[in-house]
């Protein structure tokens, strides 16, 4: 089996970190903040976290935030929960809470919880259940989530699910593997994934697995390296992850890496970027961790009888 290219990926990484100037650096302008959140989640997967001048990221990070206690994607950017969960992020990763007023940054979340317990993104109200796993994730780090009204945020997750056990945007919303993933997210961090229908949720979900062992994100879709992480996650957190081949999947999430240059792309032989070796590695670490946990495990149960232990992974977004 192909190795995991960690060193190339490394490099690739703090390159794209550093590149201001090029093409994919201007798209990405906007959402730095996000950037550097994959970035830097991805570096401590592989490892080398210690590679990253702290300081340096850390003060560009609070010249993001804006009087109401909200993050943009960048400097000067106007705030929005994307960027606010990603900066509480980054700064629990470098374990420096300790920088930002947590009731400010709490305050600007609660404010944008709605009458009906949906969360909008920003000031100009789009609601989506995506926000709700921001908002519900980002209290959840600070230790606030007591600040939001969660029954509400729940059933109005709940008015989202659909009859093929998935989950939508809003309510009748066709099911996506990303929606499921923030809306399953929310459940298992409020404590309310008994409202699932695991059994009919992981068929769906396990149906996303394609001939190449990829995973795709909605029926008749082509396979992509993030939906390993939005799908497997789900799977994992509803106890269904082995209704897929966790082999197939590595195999696939390897041939997309550039082996030469570092990076993952979104499928085999496309060009690779930040957010999809951000989730390739947070889909395909754990993945080559378990199943050489599991064999070690098969290996020594006859002895010891350990209980295969399944790895919860961290609340990544
Ligand atoms: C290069 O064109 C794009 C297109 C969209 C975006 S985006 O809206 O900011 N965003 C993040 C994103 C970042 C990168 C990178 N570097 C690349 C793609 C990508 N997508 C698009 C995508 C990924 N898989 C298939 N598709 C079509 C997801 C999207 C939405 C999203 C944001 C945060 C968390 C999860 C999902 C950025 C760049
Ligand atoms: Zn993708």
């Amino acid at each position: 089996m192909a190795e995991l290219a960690t060193e190339k990926h490394v490099r690739y990484i703090l390159t794209v970190e550093k590149r201001k100037d090029n093409f994919e650096s201007v798209v990405m302008e906007h959402l730095r903040m996000s950037g550097a959140y994959w970035g830097l989640t991805a570096l401590d997967l592989l490892g080398k976290l210690d590679s990253v001048d702290v300081d340096e990221v850390t003060s560009w990070l609070l010249s993001c935030q804006h009087e109401s206690g909200g993050f943009g994607g960048n400097i000067g950017h106007d705030p929005h929960i994307l960027y606010t969960l990603s900066a509480v992020q980054v700064l629990a990763l470098f374990d420096k809470m300790d920088v930002i007023d947590v009731d400010k940054v709490t305050n600007y979340i609660v404010s944008l919880q709605n009458v009906d317990g949906s969360f909008s993104g920003d000031m100009w109200g789009e609601v989506d259940t995506r926000f709700s796993y921001i908002a519900i994730c980002c209290l959840s780090i600070l230790h606030r989530l007591d600040k939001v009204n969660v029954e509400k945020a729940v059933k109005y997750i709940i008015s989202c699910k659909n009859m093929d056990g998935g989950f939508g945007c809003t309510p009748g919303g066709e099911s996506h593997a990303g929606q499921i993933f923030c809306c399953v997210g929310a459940l298992a961090i409020t404590g309310s994934l008994d409202l699932v229908d695991k059994d009919l949720l992981g068929w769906w979900l396990c149906e996303r697995q394609v001939k190449s062992g990829g995973l795709n994100g909605r029926p008749e879709k082509l396979p992509d390296v993030c939906y390993s992480w939005w799908v497997l996650s789900s799977l994992t957190m509803i106890d269904r992850v082995h209704w897929i081949s966790k082999e197939k999947l590595i195999r696939f999430i390897l041939d997309c890496q550039d082996t030469e240059n570092g990076g993952i792309s979104d499928r085999p032989d496309d060009a690779v970027d930040i957010f999809h070796t951000f989730f390739g590695v947070a889909g395909g670490v754990p993945l080559i961790f378990l199943l050489v946990f599991y064999s070690i495990c098969c290996a020594k149960s006859c002895h010891l009888g350990f209980p295969c232990l399944i790895w919860e992974p961290p609340h990544l977004f």
